[in-house]
């Protein structure tokens, strides 16, 4: 069985994609290299042997803290290159991110193939720094590819969870003939976004429709609106079964969402969180909004009367919503997961 060391940390838009991933790897002995305290070591629990390093980004101007950050980074490298030759690995997959530096790193010091996926539009810092020491970076968008000049590349577009492609069941006893609109702001909310929500949810739900608020774990008003066509809950692990059962989203602009709405078909009003580096979800977004499956407003720009009039009209409007919908699932690559997994097996 070859072994495989799956570098994978933060959020859900990192760590869902590789467990698509590793889902599709039955034949492999995996183990996850991911950070203390984060959404990872209650995701991954025991399905696979956890390895736990710190890192941190460089976003700091004091140069002894950069210093620090830099030292800490040789010390990672190092301890991941233990890891590597200890466990007798034999490839490194990543989903980029902070914890992506150390384990590409370690892996060319190591001699092992490291394989890169990049799942937003315009690439993070550690992927253009460090795409250069991996033997294919995939990619999540094919326009990407023009960032990474002179570098291996091959869009496969983002893997999900499995579950995406089977229907699942809804245990949130929503009737099955009303309208369903889901709020999800990433895999941690948004609370700006929840806030205009929840200031145009007496209109929307006077018009029968029921809404799925998926708040994230942070905001402090997230129990504040009570009414019977309406749940809030701070996580849900079947976004699949929600997406699949959803009429219409209204949605940050993450990759790993966006794929998930191509996947199972969801028209979105999409709103890019607007401190991302390099803004890179108006970006994933406008993807979404070329390919006529979404509209997408900034956060800075969108009203409360203009998110509720948009919403009010798309519900009124089934075959507009029925349009986005095929168009959505045009932009869908239902086997990036088998594609990725095809690329890792290929490097080992
Ligand atoms: C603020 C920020 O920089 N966010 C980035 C982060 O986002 P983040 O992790 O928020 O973003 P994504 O939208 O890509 O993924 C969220 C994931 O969490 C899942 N989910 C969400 C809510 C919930 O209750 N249950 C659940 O399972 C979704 O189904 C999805 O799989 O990584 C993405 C992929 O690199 C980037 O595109 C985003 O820009």
């Amino acid at each position: 069985m070859a072994r495989l060391l799956i570098a994978a940390s933060g959020t859900g838009g990192h760590v869902f994609p590789a467990l698509g991933v590793a889902e599709k790897l039955p034949d492999y002995e995996i183990q996850w290299l991911g950070t203390p305290n984060r959404l990872e070591q209650s995701l991954i629990g025991d399905r696979y042997p956890f390895h736990s390093i710190s890192v941190e980004g460089f976003q700091t101007r004091s140069p002894l803290k950069k210093l620090q950050i830099l030292l800490g980074l040789v010390n990672s490298v190092f301890a991941v290159k233990k890891i590597i030759k200890e466990e007798k690995i034999e490839v490194v997959f990543t989903t980029g991110g902070y914890i992506a530096s150390p384990a590409i790193l370690a892996a060319k010091l190591s001699g092992i193939p490291a394989i890169l996926h990049e799942a937003n539009y315009i690439p993070g810092k550690v992927t253009k720094l460090l795409s250069r020491f991996c033997n294919t970076v995939a990619l999540g968008f094919e326009g990407t590819k023009k960032y990474l000049p002179n570098i291996p590349t091959i869009w496969v577009s983002t893997p999900v969870r499995s579950q995406f492609y089977t229907p699942q069941s809804l245990d949130l006893n929503i009737p099955d003939n009303v309208p369903l609109i889901v709020i999800i702001g990433g895999s941690q909310g948004a609370v700006s976004v929840n806030q205009l929500v929840r200031n145009c949810l007496p209109e929307w739900l006077k018009m029968g429709v029921y809404v799925v608020h998926l708040t994230g774990k942070n905001d402090p008003d997230a129990d504040i609106f009570k009414h019977p066509q309406y749940i809030s809950l701070p996580f849900y692990d079947n976004v699949a079964g929600l997406l699949q059962r959803a009429d219409l989203a209204v949605s940050r602009a993450g990759a790993g969402t966006l794929t998930e709405l191509a996947i199972t078909k969801t028209p979105a009003i999409l709103i890019p969180y607007p401190f991302a580096a390099e803004d890179h979800q108006s970006f994933n977004a406008k993807v979404f909004v070329e390919g006529e499956a979404a509209y997408c407003y900034q956060q800075k720009e969108l009203t409360e009367q203009n998110l509720k009039d948009l919403v009010l009209d798309l519900i009124k409007n089934p075959e507009k919503l029925k349009r986005m919908s095929q168009k959505s699932s045009e932009l869908a690559v239902i086997d990036s997961a088998e594609q990725l997994s095809k690329l890792i097996k290929d490097a080992v």
